[in-house]
């Protein structure tokens, strides 16, 4: 059986630590995702949540146990070959792309493995994909701003139609509505929503500290406390006042608003 055989699991973790300076990361972590599949991942602050993404991105290798990225083992796969078919929009990126290019060269680099060099040959068709994201993404009326001079909001929009420009079979989305204002959430969260929804969407992973931030469409939620996989499996069953209120270590109440979430705590007495 070839590593192809298993293409319909995008994700597979087994017994995976992360171990620096002698602390677990992540701690014996076994997640599976399948094709088609939206994942959240919830959990505080220095949980290890973005040290999954890592994983799941091939910048990070496990410690001990085994990574299967869209069917190819990590340590015996070029991860040259494998970054191309994952997205990856977070702010770490943010950092690396130049600031005084457009916002439509930035998504533009995307599509040539690159960050920066504006080259004068694009093709055509490439560009009009880069319009097309990034008009899925509403950025339109900003193609030529310099991407430094944007807004958090209006940067990490930029981001996710970069990610998507290569046609990702795996899209992970760091904290994308950390740092928005009410409304750039709800715009960016009915964005996401529509994304989720698109049969030829790419299966997603998406980190949040809130479950305000759930767009509609994501099916399943993984969360994780001190690297130790709480739970994992669909919305529907997991997304409970009990294991919310053991992710975050104080009794909080979850409630669904139709496709929506909130949570709150509970008053002290
Ligand atoms: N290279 C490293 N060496 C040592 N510790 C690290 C390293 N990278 C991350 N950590 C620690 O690992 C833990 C998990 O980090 P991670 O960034 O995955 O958490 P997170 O859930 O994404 O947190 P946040 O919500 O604050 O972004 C944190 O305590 C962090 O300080």
């Amino acid at each position: 059986m070839g590593d192809n055989a298993l293409m319909s699991e995008v994700l597979e973790l087994l017994d995976v630590s992360v171990v620096r300076d002698g602390r677990a990361l992540v701690d014996e972590v076994s997640w599976s995702i399948k094709e088609g599949e939206r994942w959240i991942i919830l959990g505080p602050n220095g949980a290890g949540k973005t040290t999954l993404l890592n994983l799941a991105s091939s910048y990070l290798f496990p410690s001990t146990g085994s990574a299967r990225i869209l069917g190819e083992r990590l340590g015996h796969v070029d991860v040259f070959e494998l970054r191309p078919r994952i997205g990856m929009a977070g702010i770490a990126m943010a950092d690396k792309l130049p600031r005084n290019q457009t916002v439509l060269q930035t998504v533009l680099t995307a599509a040539y493995g690159m960050t920066a060099h504006w080259l004068e040959d694009y093709e055509a068709v490439d560009e009009s994909r880069a319009r097309a994201f990034l008009d899925r993404l509403g950025m339109n009326d900003y193609l030529n701003r310099k991407f430094g001079t944007l807004s958090e909001g209006e940067r990490k929009r930029t981001l996710i139609a970069r990610a998507m420009m290569t046609d990702p079979e795996l899209l992970l989305l760091d904290e994308p509505a950390a740092g928005l204002d009410l409304g750039g959430r709800e715009d960016l969260v009915r964005r996401l929503g529509r994304l989720a929804r698109d049969p030829l969407a790419p299966s997603m992973i998406m980190v949040t500290h809130h479950v305000e931030e759930i767009p509609p469409g994501f099916t399943h939620v993984l969360m994780i406390r001190q690297g130790r996989v709480l739970t994992a499996g669909p919305v529907e069953t997991e997304l409970t006042s009990r294991n919310l209120s053991r992710c975050f270590g104080l009794p909080l109440v979850v409630e669904r608003n139709g496709a929506r979430w909130t949570a709150q705590g509970l008053p002290l007495k």
